[in-house]
């Protein structure tokens, strides 16, 4: 049994389809999700995180199901940690209190275990000495982290993260590359995410969405290896490339297309290989609902 089985899920909001027929397992270990704007990510997060349902398909998480009896959905839910893109907190809470709250919540009920549980997640996410400062006082990476800490109570079997490297700095992302990579020894964790270089640092599975469907199901070598032979650096843009840029050095990175004359072939990139499979145009990309 996987952690998390999806099959022909399908999701449809008015007359756009968000997800089409997606068939996709997770079990432990670390997965990143990349795809342009409006792919169809944060709605597969949110069908593995049981905020929304599913129109269409099957949905088992840890063998269950989740639109099943509310006992079954309340025993995912205890196993199932949750960073959602945007989170608000309310009123003028800690750190300590927002995620103590969410401990509440998520009924650790037994006040000395749930004080220690807090003070663990705060601890593993950087943030035990800010403890006592009011979320409103804390910077927008401090936030995010928070928000992390309250997705890791409980030590999860399911990690479900919309985007947690947003506003960490250097530093953070290493430090969460760390917690993540552990975590992803016990526990299936997949992170939704526009860095590529997130993903290439860290997943060793990477699944590619655009227009609601899967376009890369793989590890992070074999997405790599598709973009073989196609990247170079040269002295002018490439006529035909992809996308070209001029680079600090003053030489021109160049993705697709015909190798100008000169051209140097280029070690690609994940981002090169993303590039190259889904196109400039991928969010153009979608089926009719
Ligand atoms: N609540 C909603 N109501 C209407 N349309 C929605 C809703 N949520 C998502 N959509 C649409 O469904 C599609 C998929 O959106 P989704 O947020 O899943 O994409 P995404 O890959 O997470 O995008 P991004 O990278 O911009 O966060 C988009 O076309 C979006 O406009």
């Amino acid at each position: 049994m996987n952690a998390v089985e999806l099959t022909a899920v399908t999701k449809t909001y008015g007359r756009t389809r968000a997800l089409d027929a997606v068939d996709l397992t997770f079990d432990r270990g670390v997965t990143g999700l990349l795809g342009p704007n409006g792919a169809g990510k944060t709605t597969l997060l949110r069908i593995v995180a049981t905020s929304i349902g599913a129109d269409s398909g099957d949905v088992r998480l840890l063998g269950r199901d989740p639109h099943g009896s509310h006992a079954e959905l309340t025993a995912i839910r205890r196993e199932l940690g949750y960073l959602p893109q945007e989170l608000g907190y309310p009123g003028d809470m800690t750190a300590f209190g927002f995620v103590e709250y969410v401990a509440v919540l998520k009924e650790w009920n037994d006040r000395r275990r749930r004080l220690r549980e807090v003070r663990r997640v705060l601890e593993l996410v950087g943030l035990g000495t800010m403890a006592t400062k009011r979320v409103s006082r804390l910077s927008g990476g401090q936030r995010r982290r928070v928000a992390l800490a309250q997705a890791l109570l409980g030590d999860p079997r399911i990690l479900v993260l919309d985007e947690p490297t947003t506003g960490l700095d250097p530093t953070q992302r290493a430090d969460l590359r760390r917690t993540l990579s552990a975590l992803g020894g016990h526990c299936a964790v997949l992170l939704s995410t526009h860095q590529t270089e997130d993903v290439a640092a860290l997943c060793e599975r990477v699944v590619v969405l655009a227009g609601g469907t899967v376009r890369f199901d793989g590890t992070v070598t074999d997405l790599v290896a598709t973009a073989a032979g196609r990247v170079w650096l040269c002295d002018d843009p490439g006529p035909d490339a992809l996308v070209s840029w001029r680079t600090g050095t003053g030489r021109h990175h160049v993705v697709g297309g015909t190798p100008p004359p000169g051209a140097v072939a280029a070690e690609p990139t994940l981002e090169d290989a993303y590039l190259l499979m889904l196109g400039v145009d991928a969010h153009d990309v979608r089926a009719p609902a």
